[in-house]
């Protein structure tokens, strides 16, 4: 009998399989205060898990194409930053198609569609650093076929001041960087499981996040229910611990009195385990 022989696959095909695992495993991970995981919706009426993970799936060929457009173009500059937006577009759309006009995941066709570009367009220095800058640097370019709209988050950004996922690109990822990779790896290294880790990393960019999805469903008050929620969870010894579980009982249930979903901060721990593992592919 033959031995099957398995190419290797292409770099482009490898990212958007890590990418839609991220987003698979972040949709996965419970229970996530106020957001659609296997327990139910969230404070979600429109969303369920199995709709995130048709979705997720649905961002593959989108994902794989940036990453074949960083490879072609080879160099942060208009040229690639426009074909990137307008594949983003294309994602949006067929995101949109699948999901029957639900936002599933417009922040994070933003986020790791920038961060996939950012691992193709080099094999070397691909630690999460340099990648979340290289993506920041993508995100500081203008696109100039990107059409005038007025979102959710230009429409906190004008009423909170808040940046939202445009600028937390431009700056880098600071979420990621600064807060959730560096929480992910704390935890792991004092023996939490997988699943506390990363909800350990979570909880690490909700108490930090201008979140606008929360901004525009649940003004400053929620926002301030978010940031104060998460970090109490975290000071009680995080997830893992009894005192953070319960802390985290109590963050859960006060997002869905205010009707509060923090689905930046669900996109960017999707981004956040991407980067932990791009590096080493
Ligand atoms: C530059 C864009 C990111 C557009 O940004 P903008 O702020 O103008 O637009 P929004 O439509 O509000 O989308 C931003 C989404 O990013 C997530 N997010 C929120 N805060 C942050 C943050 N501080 N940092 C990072 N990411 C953040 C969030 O996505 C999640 O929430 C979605 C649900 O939100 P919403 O539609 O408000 O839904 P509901 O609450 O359900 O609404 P109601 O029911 O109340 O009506 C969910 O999908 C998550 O993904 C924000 O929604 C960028 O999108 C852009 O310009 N794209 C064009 C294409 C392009 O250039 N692409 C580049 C390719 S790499
Ligand atoms: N798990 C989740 N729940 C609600 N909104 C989200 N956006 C991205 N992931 C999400």
């Amino acid at each position: 009998m033959k031995a099957l022989c398995l190419q290797p696959l292409a770099l482009p095909d490898q990212l958007a399989d890590l990418a839609v695992e991220a987003l698979i495993d972040e949709a996965d991970l419970s229970p996530k205060p106020g957001l659609v995981d296997r327990r139910g919706s969230g404070a979600h009426g429109d969303m369920n898990l199995a709709l995130m993970h048709a979705s997720a799936l649905s961002l593959w060929p989108c994902l794989r194409q940036m990453a074949e457009a960083a490879q072609r173009h080879g160099e942060i500059a208009a040229p690639l930053r426009a074909e990137l937006g307008r594949l983003g577009r294309e994602g949006e759309a067929a995101m949109l198609a699948t999901t029957a006009g639900v936002n599933t995941h417009r922040g994070a066709i933003w986020a790791l569609g920038l961060l996939v570009a950012a691992r193709a367009l080099s094999p070397v220095s691909c630690d999460p650093h340099t990648l979340a800058a290289r993506a920041g640097r993508l995100a500081l370019i203008d696109d100039p076929a990107a059409p005038a709209q007025d979102s959710h988050g230009t429409q906190v950004r004008r009423r909170y001041g808040a940046g939202g996922a445009r600028e937390q690109a431009q700056q880098g990822f600071p979420a990621i960087t600064g807060h959730a990779l560096p929480q992910l790896w704390r935890s792991r290294a004092a023996g939490a499981s997988e699943t506390h880790a990363r909800l350990d990393a979570l909880l690490a960019i909700m108490a930090s996040l201008s979140d606008t999805c929360v901004l525009w469903r649940a003004g400053q008050q929620g926002l301030d229910a978010l940031q104060q929620g998460a970090r109490a969870v975290l000071d009680a010894g995080g997830s893992a611990s009894l005192a953070g579980r319960r802390q985290l009982r109590a963050l859960d249930a006060r997002l869905l009195q205010l009707n509060a979903s923090p689905g930046g901060a669900a996109d960017l721990l999707a981004a956040c385990l991407f980067l932990d593992k791009a590096g080493s592919l």
